[in-house]
């Protein structure tokens, strides 16, 4: 099991997914896979999602993970579908020993210094900015990481493919997350395409 540090070095997007209806996760994942997006976070809004990471697993080269993940029931459930790694809003002491005991590879979001503290007080390192664009984006998480100069981030939450690059330039940044390679309603070559952008892009 690769850890998050290589997990967030794979590629300069993690494709953020809500999968409404099974029959698109394998096709979903094989487009995005091709287009050089390898780690896929199945956000766990839907019904589908741990189906779907089931079936995204099937996917030679895929690395599949849950988002979304609030709770120790449901980091069970992603277990039990053979999900990756986890990646949750925010960050709980209860969830995240729970997590860091089991060694999957752990993302958790922050928002403020105490959520990093929490963090660090549970060994972690490795986290995702979120929300964050509506947090103040890079100004923001610039000063944030400051005084935790051992902390790595992946911004996610109303990034796009022209404010990616800002974030990426920026040092403790390993990469970002982000819906938009993914519209409502886009064709697998639509999505293959905007997957290949992405995993091109670069400060
Ligand atoms: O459900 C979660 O736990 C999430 O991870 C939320 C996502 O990070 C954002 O919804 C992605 O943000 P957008 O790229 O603005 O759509």
């Amino acid at each position: 099991m690769p850890d998050i540090e290589t997990i967030m070095r794979t590629g300069a997007v993690i494709p953020v997914l809500v999968i409404d209806d099974v029959a698109t996760a394998r096709p979903l994942a094989e487009a995005l896979v091709a287009g050089g997006l390898k780690v896929l976070e199945v956000t766990l809004r839907t019904p589908a999602a741990l189906d779907a990471i089931r079936e995204m697993k099937q996917v030679p080269g895929a690395i599949v993970g849950a988002g979304t993940v609030v709770s120790k029931e449901q980091f069970a459930r992603v277990m039990d579908a053979g999900g990756e790694f986890i990646v949750s809003p925010g960050l709980t002491t209860d969830l995240g020993e729970a997590i860091v005991r089991s060694g999957v590879p752990f993302l958790p979001g922050v928002a403020n210094a105490g959520d990093i503290m929490r963090g660090y007080e549970l060994g972690l390192r490795h986290f995702k900015f979120f929300p964050a664009e509506a947090n103040g984006g890079l100004p923001a998480l610039k000063a944030l990481a400051a005084p935790f100069y051992e902390a790595q981030f992946c911004p996610t939450g109303g990034i796009t493919a022209e404010t990616a690059p800002t974030y990426l330039g920026f040092g403790p940044v390993r990469c970002v997350g982000g819906s938009w390679v993914t519209p409502k309603g886009a064709s697998m070559a639509e999505v293959e395409r905007l997957a290949r952008e992405a995993s091109a892009l670069r400060p």
